[in-house]
């Protein structure tokens, strides 16, 4: 079993692996007579192979217990997948490099703090959605069209939160979001 204690989400910790998408860590320029800040381009939406196309969906998914315990990553050879929390929503991501196999030491774990989104290369290994504390809903881009786009590798892995984090929200983070 692979242990991780899952650490907070940094745009350069998680460059090998995608970005974060994030307007707190992003440039923006203005549109719209000034009235709209534009963070432009911030993540790659990759769409391979045949009849490839992007795909925007809605995934609401339930949230995990912790600790996380994950017998496979998945990657999609064909395409990027982005996931942007729509409620503050924070979630797990455990990822690995592209490769056709994974090297238990390069597997990192993160936990985001619910203004972050992600955009996983095509081919990045990674965990399936993980939303903590309550139901989540995600806007998703990711790649639609013919052929094979989702790998699984077996490979156990349990995650935790670093000391003293709890999968429920802190009274600081309920006030936040109150
Ligand atoms: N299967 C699916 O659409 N979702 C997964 O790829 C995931 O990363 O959650
Ligand atoms: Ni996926």
């Amino acid at each position: 079993m692979l242990e991780l204690e899952a650490q907070p989400l940094t745009p350069e910790a998680f460059a090998p692996f995608g970005e974060v998408i994030d307007t707190r860590t992003s440039d923006y320029f203005h549109i719209n007579a000034g009235r709209t800040r534009r963070y432009h381009d911030l993540a790659r939406v990759e769409t391979l192979g045949e009849q490839a196309r992007a795909l925007i969906s809605i995934f609401v998914s339930q949230p995990v217990t912790l600790p996380l315990e994950l017998p496979f990553l998945e990657r999609h050879p064909q395409g990027s997948q982005a996931f942007v929390p729509m409620h503050e929503e924070r979630f797990i991501v455990v990822v690995a490099p592209p490769g056709e196999t994974i090297a238990p030491d390069s597997v990192r774990a993160f936990v985001t703090d619910g203004r972050q989104g992600v955009n996983y290369a095509a081919g990045t290994w990674h965990a399936i959605q993980s939303v903590l504390e309550r139901e989540g809903e995600f806007l998703v881009v990711d790649r639609g069209g013919e052929g094979n786009n989702c790998d699984e590798y077996p490979i156990d892995i349990r995650v935790t939160l670093p000391q003293g984090e709890t999968d429920m929200p802190t009274e600081s983070e309920q006030e936040k979001t109150s």
